[in-house]
């Protein structure tokens, strides 16, 4: 039986851990390194599909535990699956939901058999199990979907992280076992361990012996420093299979993109570029800019000098900024699609200095003209 998605490492770069990929998948072949934009409601807040495939977005993500509240997985499944509802022909991966529970329901209890949580739109009580959620992704319909996992938080104890790390491989078997679309929905495992080295090798070992198309790597961006992430990614990633994507969930700042790269990663989503787009904070090459900012009232320069996205050869910051202020959708528009065109030429750039060998002289680049080294 074919495999739903294939990776071939097609270079390594001489320096560094970091992979040039090309992963084929049911809806096209693309390359990695790749940034994914976040659509949690099936739909990449203010970006149409169009605006997406301009910009180069090759998988973006949808959300199980969103999609299952509202519409309902069977509304998805009748309109064909999610690439059908949401007219989006390129890739689509689903997260299992769990982080979603663990990060918005009110209250939860982690059992052997799945998680109770209160559901956040109506405060009923709800269960998800590591069977529903892999019937819910198998209904949704997406090329890659996540195993349901536990996120523990990165401070716990040993003996919790231990615990969490057993029952998570445990709900891993059982998706494997419950999942009905091996050969055209490709179902990822996800590593967990918190920064302990022992417990991140033994998931990864739990989880390559179930043999999975690819591997994703959980526990961290949740409040850990950059350093302690970057340290527990150097002995992770080498536990996962060479051959095989590694997936490190969300994360999306650049410097930690880069990072994430050195050390063997090859997918990236993070909700940041059109979360912070929301209240008007755009992402350029020289840091941060709130282009709500009254100093900008009368700067008719555009978000970023160095872009040459649609945005920012045909609006300047005066403009946005009166749009943000005004509350005009059209606002948010510009700001989301400047952010996700900007890390998504990040990671184009990227892929470039693995080609050329010079990924670390680049890092040297974006750290220093992008504001990451000011201490
Ligand atoms: C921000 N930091 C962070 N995000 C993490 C996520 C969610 C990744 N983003 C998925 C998403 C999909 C659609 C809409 C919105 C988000 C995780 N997901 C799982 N399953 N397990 C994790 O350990 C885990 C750890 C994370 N850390």
């Amino acid at each position: 039986m074919d495999p739903a998605v294939k990776y071939t490492l097609i270079k390594k770069e001489k320096h560094t851990g970091a992979r040039l990929g090309l992963l084929e998948t049911p809806h096209g072949t693309f390359e990695t390194p790749m940034f994914m934009p976040v659509g949690t409601e099936a739909t990449v807040k203010n970006m149409s599909p169009e605006d997406l495939e301009k910009i180069g977005a090759s998988i973006i993500l949808s959300n199980t535990y969103h999609l299952w509240l509202r519409p309902g997985e069977d509304i998805v499944k009748e309109a064909g699956g999610l690439h059908k509802f949401m007219n989006w022909n390129k890739g689509i991966l689903t997260d299992s939901g769990g982080f979603q529970v663990f990060s918005l329901a009110k209250t939860r209890d982690i059992t052997e058999a799945g998680v109770h949580f209160r559901n956040h739109l109506n405060g009923r009580r709800e269960f998800l199990s590591p069977e529903k959620a892999i019937q819910i992704e198998n209904d949704l319909g997406p090329d890659i979907m996540m195993s349901l996992d536990e996120c523990p938080p990165f401070f716990e104890s040993y003996d919790y992280i231990k615990d969490s790390v057993e029952r998570t491989s445990r709900w891993a078997e059982r998706g494997l076992r419950a999942h009905r679309n091996p050969d055209w929905q490709a179902l990822f495992g996800i590593v967990q361990g918190a920064g302990f080295e022992d417990l991140r090798k033994q998931s990864a070992q739990d989880l390559v012996s179930m043999d999975f198309p690819g591997y994703s790597i959980g526990g961290l961006s949740v409040g850990e420093s950059k350093e302690e992430m970057n340290h527990v990614l150097d002995f992770t990633a080498p536990f996962l299979p060479e051959n095989k994507p590694r997936y490190l969930m969300g994360v999306g700042s650049a410097d930690s993109l880069i990072d994430g790269v050195i050390r063997g990663i090859d997918m990236f989503d993070c909700v940041l570029p059109t979360r912070i787009a929301r209240n008007g904070t755009c992402m350029t090459t020289k840091g941060r800019l709130v282009v709500k900012n009254a100093k900008y009232a009368r700067d008719f320069r555009p978000l970023d000098e160095n872009c040459d996205c649609y945005v920012c050869r045909n609006y300047s910051r005066a403009y946005i900024r009166h749009l943000i202020n005004a509350n005009e959708l059209f606002g948010t528009h510009l700001t989301s699609y400047h952010n996700l065109y900007f890390l998504l030429k990040l990671m184009a750039d990227v892929r470039q200095s693995i080609r050329d060998d010079n990924l670390l002289e680049f890092r040297e680049h974006v750290f220093e003209e992008y504001g990451f080294n000011k201490k």
